[in-house]
């Protein structure tokens, strides 16, 4: 039987902006009825242009944000945001990668310290064992044992996002949304740390929520894609059935590799109509 890890249910999000005390502003529908479900080991690839709500939804399955309306569920039960925040077991399920993985990493802290305080903060792990699971952490995503002691300048950018990725791992989470976690890095590079993603994956049965406007990527890794288009879901399928018989006209223009203008086009047509 299937395991969902993760399913959203209608989840929205509005934004309300400009208006002062008498002033009437204007609302924002960032996400506008989001279902999603991610079965256990899998990985739902979120597409789409700047602006289409990618990072919103982010927020929203890492417990950072509420949704204005909707539901999360992880592993199958529904998280409840109290006056306390979230429950700290519920947010300790999901953790995130982010694109640049130095803007995160503290200049005056050595990796291994970066790796511990995780357990510090949330485990009572004790200092020797501590220190046994970071090590073991480093290790399993291609760094070296001498690494433990150094600081984030001294390495890769590539470096920095197994640093990054083994630090959102010291929780053992269930689920990692990796939001544009190799966009940054050159071509050979963004290849080891995909390589590297789908063995962890494999070895700890993750799954994987990965946001990302590169479709190389998204074909690489995806067992599922959603192409998100102003806070809809216009798309959400296999990657089998959304490469090869993409149903809506942003998708397929997207996916034809249509040039820029005409893309452009498309999405000024779009919007009109739905205006
Ligand atoms: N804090 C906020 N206040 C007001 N509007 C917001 C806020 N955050 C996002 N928005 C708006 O919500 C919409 C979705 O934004 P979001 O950042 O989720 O898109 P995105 O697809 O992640 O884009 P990008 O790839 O550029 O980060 C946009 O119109 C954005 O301007």
């Amino acid at each position: 039987m299937s395991e969902i890890v993760l399913e959203t249910r209608g989840i929205t999000r509005d934004y309300h902006i400009g208006g002062g005390f008498f002033g009437k502003g204007r609302t924002i529908n960032a996400l506008k009825g989001i279902d999603l479900k991610v079965e256990k080991g899998k990985t739902l690839a979120i597409v789409g242009e700047s602006g289409c709500g990618k990072s919103t939804l982010a927020r929203i399955m890492t417990m950072i944000d509420a949704p204005t309306s909707g539901e999360l569920l992880i592993d199958g039960k529904p998280v409840e945001i109290s006056n306390k925040g979230v429950d700290s077991e519920m947010r300790r399920k999901v953790q995130i990668v982010f694109q640049n993985p130095y803007g995160s990493l503290n200049p005056r802290q050595k990796i291994g310290d970066v790796l511990m305080e995780p357990l510090i903060i949330n485990e009572k792990v004790p200092v020797k064992e501590r220190r046994e699971r970071a090590m073991e952490m480093l290790l399993k995503v291609g760094l070296q044992a001498e690494h433990f002691n150094r600081y984030p300048h001294m390495f890769s950018g590539g470096q920095r996002q197994r640093i990054a990725i083994a630090r959102a791992l010291m929780l053992r989470p269930r689920l990692l949304v990796l939001d544009e976690p190799v966009s940054a890095l050159d071509l050979s590079v963004q290849a080891q740390v995909l390589n590297l993603l789908a063995d962890l994956q494999e070895e700890f049965g993750l799954t994987y929520v990965f946001i990302s406007h590169d479709l190389s990527v998204v074909r690489y890794i995806a067992d599922e894609v959603m192409v998100m288009y102003f806070g809809e879901a216009v798309e959400y399928g296999t990657r089998d059935a959304v490469f090869t018989d993409p149903q809506h006209e942003y998708t397929q223009s997207l996916f034809a590799a249509t040039p820029r203008a005409d893309v452009e086009s498309i999405r000024k047509r779009l919007a009109e109509k739905a205006a």
